[in-house]
């Protein structure tokens, strides 16, 4: 049977980390984070609750501009432009998906770099991509920080990452590419995916197609992690089927409890990492 990854757990030491980094800056100030949520979509709006709660447990500012789903393109990047020229914010995130009338990339591409926790700007996306230093999307850097917690080795492993969106896919198989990982990128048109992902040491799932990876897909021994979250009939699972591969595998990352709680955890440590950056507080060195 697996190890399994516990994502809370990870979560929970880098929270504390980030908290005692914090605890020692309180007498310069007090980071701030503001998450912008547009409508009502009640997934997003528990991430949104999360992520404020986790804010202010760890001694950020958390705060929620919560807009209706009918507001328009115009004003909401009013509301960025606004928190772009606060000098008191450290941090801004747009939750994502947006209602359809709003163009995300324009919404992103408003957001300053230099608050940019997401790291969605393409200027930070290009940063990244060359190597140079900017913060990595929150869930593709949480399970770097999750396979680095277990020891599970990167270089010059056979790395396949299903799935190519840009805030998972894509910047994951970057990620690894940059640990010395040889990397395979499959999708929803790659055919035969199992030829390419039996292949795999270290499989990444971010494909949002529920139990989409059975026994048959996978390496005896490989490591899985699975980024999917779905409900169906009541409960959630991921993009994986836990019971069927579990008992196949080296080490796999349950669906609650894996890769959800990274997420959340990277982004106060992406948080921390920009305020320092901006407030002059020192560079990455002065936090960890
Ligand atoms: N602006 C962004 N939008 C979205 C991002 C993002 O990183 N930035 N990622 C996802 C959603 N997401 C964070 O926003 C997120 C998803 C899941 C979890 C999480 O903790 N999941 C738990 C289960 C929670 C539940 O009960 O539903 C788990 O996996 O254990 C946190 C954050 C899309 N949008
Ligand atoms: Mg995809």
């Amino acid at each position: 049977m697996a190890v399994v990854l516990d994502g809370k757990q990870v979560a929970a030491e880098l929270q504390d980390k980030v908290r005692r980094q914090l605890e020692r800056m309180a007498p310069k100030g007090r980071l701030k984070l503001v998450v912008v949520l547009v409508g009502d979509h009640p997934a997003s709006a528990s991430y949104v609750r999360g992520k404020q709660r986790t804010a202010e447990k760890i001694g950020l500012a958390g705060e929620v501009r919560h807009l209706p789903a009918s507001v328009t393109a115009e004003e909401l990047l009013g509301v960025i432009d606004t928190l772009n020229a606060d000098p008191d914010v450290d941090g801004i995130l747009v939750q994502l998906p947006l209602p359809a009338h709003l163009d995300e990339r324009t919404v992103i591409e408003r957001i300053a770099p230099e608050k940019d926790v997401d790291g969605f700007h393409p200027l930070n996306v290009g940063r990244n991509f060359a190597g140079v230093p900017a913060v990595w999307p929150c869930t593709p850097a949480g399970i770097m920080a999750l396979l680095e917690h277990y020891r599970l080795p990167v270089a010059g492993r056979h790395a396949v990452v299903v799935g190519r969106s840009n805030i998972v896919g894509k910047p994951m198989a970057q990620m690894l590419l940059q640990a010395d990982a040889t990397v395979t990128v499959c999708h929803s048109k790659t055919p035969d995916l199992g030829v390419h992902t039996r292949q795999a040491d270290i499989l990444v799932v971010a494909a949002g197609v529920p139990g989409l990876i059975g026994a048959e897909h996978v390496k005896p021994g490989a490591v899985v992690v699975d980024v999917g979250i779905h409900r169906v009939d009541g409960r959630l699972v991921g993009d994986v089927d836990f019971e069927a591969v579990a008992p196949v595998v080296q080490a796999i990352t349950p669906v609650p409890g894996g890769v959800g709680p990274l997420t959340v955890a990277m982004l106060m440590v992406n948080t921390v990492r920009l305020g320092f950056r901006r407030r002059g507080w020192g560079g990455d060195e002065a936090w960890q």
